[in-house]
């Protein structure tokens, strides 16, 4: 099959060097971290702002936040080089806004969710990312019912859950996302990235394409 676009890939929740240069050396478009305490992939800002430094031009910074408080994000982008915001939580439209970075909303998927009425209420938002309705909020390594996505939706979709390369070209062909987003499946421990698993990823990724 052809598709119109190569499918970006972010791998998310790097805590250490070697994992940067990893996904880095692997094609990875986009880097995640993970400034939500709970999380097992936590990074301060200060260690965000170290492994930024590892990061080329064109490969984009990301941080992820969960219901966070408007000045914990603007101390995140005064310390940290970042790019796109990745809000993750129970946030409104309005609490997205106003950063003056793009940023992506995450959606929970579980059945009865009006993803169309979702989207529409976060008007400022660059993308929609999909994720399974775990505990903890995200990072769960779990799938969720492809079939859920509607058709079309009017916003880049970023489709992550429980990806990894054994799975990930499937989900490249079946849902066609803009990116794909992978956090456990590219780990040996929570928090702790293989280079190989990432490299098979991304290959899983491009070898959807044909
Ligand atoms: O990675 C985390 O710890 C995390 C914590 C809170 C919210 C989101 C989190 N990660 C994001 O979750 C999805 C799915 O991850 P996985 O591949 O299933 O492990 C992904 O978008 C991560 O960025």
């Amino acid at each position: 099959m052809t598709f119109v676009h190569r499918t970006r890939i972010k791998i998310c929740g790097l805590t250490r060097e070697e994992d940067v240069r990893a996904a880095v050396d692997a094609g990875a478009d986009a880097i995640g971290f993970v400034f939500y305490p709970p999380s097992p992939r936590f990074v301060s800002f200060a260690r965000a702002a170290e492994l930024a430094r590892l990061i080329p031009p064109f490969v984009s910074t990301v941080g992820l936040f969960v219901n966070p408080e408007r000045s914990y994000v603007e101390a995140a982008l005064a310390a940290v080089p970042l790019q796109v915001l990745q809000f993750h939580g129970d946030e409104s439209g309005t609490d997205c806004l106003g950063y003056g970075l793009p940023f992506i909303k995450a959606a929970r998927m579980r059945p009865g969710l009006d993803l169309l009425k979702y989207a529409a209420s976060f008007p400022g938002a660059q993308g929609l990312l999909l994720d399974a309705f775990v505990e903890g909020y995200g990072g769960g390594g779990e799938t969720f019912d492809w079939s859920l996505i509607p058709s079309r939706l009017p916003l880049p979709l970023i489709l992550s859950g429980g990806l990894h390369a054994g799975n990930v070209a499937e989900a490249v062909r079946c849902v066609q996302p803009w990116a794909v987003d992978v956090s456990s499946g590219v780990e040996s421990a929570k928090g702790i990235k293989d280079a190989a698993r990432i490299t098979e990823f991304v290959a899983g990724v491009r070898h959807a394409h044909g």
